[in-house]
């Protein structure tokens, strides 16, 4: 089984990019676990979070048989490329383009969404043999961004990433990307009272709206 192809699938079918960024290690697998639970299989768990590399390892090791799609984000070189491939990432996220980390990445044939914003950015992360382009910070582009840039560039595989919700999700489906990133929307909705289902709610809420975005 190439590996590789399933998880990329993966991406494309559900359409969402998990981003867990939170303060403790303890609520990131609780997020991770409850967002699983909601249908997500794809997520990535920031370099930020405190023992970043450890919660990568443990959601790994439970959840590679379920084919969930663990990664890490804020992949900023190629060092911590390799340690979190060893801790068992099978995705890299960067906020930039960044050469080690897809160099590392391809020898180890791990998928890589690269962040980038300007249309010669984006053509120099497909040429750097990034995977997928994570268009970043999305919110100041907007849906109108994708559809204007696609119009010469139309093989970018985009993730626009920041400020998505359930409510605008179609629209940037419509402009044309392959999948979302999606982070507070899904990974704050338990913050208030620390009631978990309320993540799983949310994901599916969001799964069930990408779906609808697609047909
Ligand atoms: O943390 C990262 O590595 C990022 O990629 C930045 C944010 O997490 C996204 O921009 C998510 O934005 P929201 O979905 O609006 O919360």
């Amino acid at each position: 089984m190439w590996r590789k192809l399933d998880h990329l699938n993966r991406i494309a079918s559900t359409g969402i990019v998990l981003i867990i960024r939170t303060d403790s290690e303890q609520e990131a697998l609780a997020v991770a676990e409850a967002a699983i639970q909601g249908g997500i299989k794809a997520l990535e768990i920031t370099m930020s979070v405190p023992n970043a590399l450890d919660i990568i390892r443990t959601l790994s090791q439970r959840h590679k048989q379920n084919d969930i799609l663990i990664g890490a984000g804020t992949v900023m070189d190629g060092e911590t490329a390799r340690a979190a491939i060893l801790a068992g990432a099978e995705l890299l996220v960067s906020p930039q383009l960044n050469p080690d980390m897809l160099r590392v990445a391809n020898r180890y044939q791990v998928i890589t969404i690269s962040g980038a914003y300007t249309p010669t950015e984006i053509v120099a992360t497909l040429e750097a043999g990034a995977d997928i382009v994570k268009l970043f910070p999305a919110e100041t582009l907007g849906p109108a961004y994708i559809k204007a840039v696609t119009a010469p560039i139309s093989q970018a595989p985009l993730v626009p990433t920041g400020g998505v919700t359930p409510a605008n999700v179609h629209e940037w489906f419509q402009a044309g990307c392959i999948a979302v990133g999606v982070g507070s929307y899904i990974t704050k909705a338990a913050q208030k009272d620390g009631n978990y289902s309320k993540v799983t709610a949310a994901a599916q809420q969001f799964l069930a709206a990408v779906a609808d975005a697609r047909s």
